[in-house]
């Protein structure tokens, strides 16, 4: 298919024309990229995959707050559907694990109270012993449950990520073919499949450490309560200061790792590029390596600048905050000192209340970090959720009406398409009737609209705005989709070179890769000259077709081309599509799949729709449709059109006379 829209009716022997926009001459210094002094980061700010990066930093505590139990719900329920008594026991495990905590600090209170009760040393410790059991015992118990909490983590967090990972593949290779080739819609896929589905797996651990967190900082308030009421506000006064430091450093660790994560991508372009087999062969040629290692130089000697940065900005925001914090210890801590001398409460309270406040300021500062890790990841995974949901409403239709199984006569019906995001349709009013045992032809300059009609008679396109395509007087839209597809075998422009087998390459066509008809592989081989490819290679049949496995093989793009027309064939369609299949093959190979296509084996059950630029190749086609933007401007056998001395006639001669001249000049 081409990207060019040259369908603007240019007899075919007139030169194009000269362009109407004049390019101005570029500048010498070519910006390859960022420039040195420029930030780094500008031109990837607005890629798919950082469109959420930094968004805790950005968030207000409000605002975080306030969404943290909507995702706490939704990663519990997605927990929920994929296993309920893994997430059964996570709840239950983590909820008594925090008693345990609580219960721990009860019971150190009460070993504080032995210490410090009246009496010589030795008794005292005497006394002390059963309630440090209990200690060791509490302790010992919540080493347990957190161990079965990371164990039933551990068995539902892969689940949900390959129940997320199928849906979301499930729902995106069956989008209608139209939505495919919208920008916007790859991006959005890319983004979900890049970040939706790697923070999915993360995140369930995240809300986990949130819980534990959470549940940790009650438990001790709760204890606090327990030794003295006065005690709560003590608490506030001591976190809220450890808190807000927390908040500021987690914010700015997020700042700068959106920064060094743009530096990190960046980078990897130019590994890449270094790395990649495609790229091999050009980088030498153009003997770009120097370039490109001056550049990735150039970016990671930035990272280790930003790497330098973030190490010491990160030190000084942990003094600022260890001082910040010390403060509000301070305070609180002079605050429990007179109130024991106050006599408020006794000594033994007061040391636990300092065990039971240390525990809370821990608490609190795990709280503050992975609430802005679950925040932001939790963006990722919302739109990764929003993404499949928005993919449901795009599958193709799934009527109860199968195609059926032959077909005798197919009707184009004023059939219009534009493509998304265009504004000229690619087919305006196209009609015609296709009957079987007939081979047609779509010729015409680039762009006018060959590709695209075949794609609608393939059933991977739908008419718009009231024009209709029937089977045998049935509307294809009152079809089930896949089942039309399933009927049509199409060998499309640049088709795809599945990293299989020989053997797969061909089944793929009939929606399986471990299941052949031996005979009708070795016909389709056969018919399309993919036979002697096929032979040649070390295991047949079974050799692998891709270098990037161990012991494969690579083909020539004629060679592919081969295995492309054999893979249309072996479907055994009542409807068979040829858009451009020899373009790569050499002139035998491609007398040879004509031959067998259009001459040796013409079928009066099947209609056969050829696209070929070769003109002389549609010569025995029973019927050849001239496009040109997108229309139907011609139509007739090749004599008919030869006769009528329109554009088809003119194409011919211009190709024929070019093969005169030649042959005029070796003669
Ligand atoms: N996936 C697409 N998205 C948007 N526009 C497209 C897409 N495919 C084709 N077009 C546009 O639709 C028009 C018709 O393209 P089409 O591929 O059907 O032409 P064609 O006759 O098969 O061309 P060629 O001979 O170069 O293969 C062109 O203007 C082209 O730019």
């Amino acid at each position: 298919m081409s990207g060019l829209d040259d369908a603007d009716g240019l007899p075919p022997a007139s030169l194009p024309g000269p362009r109407r926009a004049r390019l101005p001459l570029p500048s010498a210094v070519v910006p390859g990229g960022p420039q040195h002094d420029g930030d780094i980061t500008d031109g990837l700010e607005e890629a798919y995959w950082s469109v959420y990066d930094g968004a805790a930093a950005k968030a207000t505590v409000r605002q975080l707050l306030a969404r943290l139990p909507r995702i706490v719900r939704r990663i519990g329920r997605l927990a929920w559907n994929t296993d309920r008594p893994a997430t059964l026991a996570v709840v239950l495990l983590q909820l008594a694990s925090a008693a345990m905590t609580a219960f721990g600090l009860m019971a150190s209170v009460a070993v504080l109270r032995e210490l410090f009760a009246e009496g010589p040393t030795p008794d005292r410790v005497r006394a002390a012993v059963p309630q440090l059991l209990v200690v060791v015992g509490f302790l010992a118990t919540r080493a347990l449950l957190e161990a079965g909490v990371a164990v039933a983590q551990a068995r539902v967090t892969p689940k949900i990520r390959a129940a997320l990972e199928t849906e979301f593949l499930t729902l995106t290779a069956h989008v209608r073919l139209e939505i495919v080739d919208d920008a916007d819609w790859h991006d959005e896929a890319y983004r979900a499949n890049d970040r939706g589905l790697f923070y999915a797996r993360q995140i369930v651990s995240q809300v986990v450490s949130l819980a534990a967190a959470l549940l940790g900082l009650v438990g001790t308030a709760g204890v606090l309560g327990v030794l003295h009421p006065a005690l709560l506000p003590l608490l506030l006064l001591s976190v809220l200061p450890v808190g807000a430091a927390a908040v500021r450093s987690a914010r700015a660790r997020f700042h700068s790792f959106k920064r060094w994560n743009a530096l990190q991508r960046r980078v990897r372009v130019f590994s890449w590029l270094l790395l990649e087999r495609d790229a091999a062969a050009e980088l030498r040629s153009d003997t770009a390596q120097g370039a490109l290692l001056a550049e990735h130089h150039r970016l990671t000697t930035r990272i280790a600048e930003e790497d330098t940065r973030l190490g010491v900005s990160s030190a000084k925001l942990s003094l600022a905050g260890r001082a910040v914090g010390g403060i509000g210890t301070g305070t609180t801590y002079t605050a429990l000192g007179a109130m024991l001398i106050a006599g408020w409460l006794p000594l033994a309270a007061g040391a636990g209340a300092v065990l039971a406040i240390q525990a809370a300021q821990t608490s609190l500062t795990r709280l503050v970090d992975v609430s802005h890790l679950v925040y932001e990841h939790a963006m990722w995974v919302d739109d990764l959720l929003a993404f499949q949901e928005r993919c449901r409403a795009l599958q193709p239709r799934r009527s109860g009406l199968p195609a059926p199984g032959t077909v005798r006569i197919i009707t184009l019906d004023d059939v219009t398409f534009t493509y998304p995001g265009k504004d000229t349709p690619a087919l305006n009013g196209i009609s015609m009737t296709l009957h079987a045992g007939q081979t047609v032809a779509f010729v015409g300059v680039n762009g006018s609209g060959k590709s695209t009609c075949a794609r609608l008679l393939a059933g991977l396109y739908e008419p718009q705005e009231g024009g209709t395509v029937t089977w045998d007087g049935v509307n294809v839209l009152d079809l089930d989709a896949e089942s039309l597809q399933a009927r049509v075998g199409c060998v499309l422009q640049d088709p795809v070179r599945f990293p299989f087998s020989a053997l797969a390459n061909l089944t793929v066509s009939r929606g399986t890769l471990t299941e052949a008809d031996p005979r009708r592989a070795l016909e389709a081989a056969r018919a399309s000259g993919a036979e002697q490819v096929i032979a040649a290679l070390p295991g047949g049949w079974e050799a692998l077709l891709s270098k990037r496995f161990r012991g494969g093989h690579e083909l020539s793009a004629g060679q592919w081309a081969k295995i492309a027309v054999a893979r249309g064939l072996y479907k055994n369609a009542p409807v068979l599509l040829l858009d451009e299949p020899t373009a790569s093959m050499d002139p035998r190979a491609e007398h040879a799949v004509y031959e067998a296509v259009l001459r040796d084996n013409p079928r009066s059950d099947q209609i056969t729709v050829l696209i070929s630029h070769r003109l002389a190749s549609v010569v025995p086609c029973d019927r050849v449709f001239v496009f040109d933007g997108g229309r139907v401007i011609e139509s007739g056998t090749h004599q008919e059109l030869m006769n009528l001395g329109g554009e088809y006639a003119a194409m011919f001669t211009l190709q024929a006379d070019g093969y005169r001249a030649e042959a005029g000049e070796t003669a």
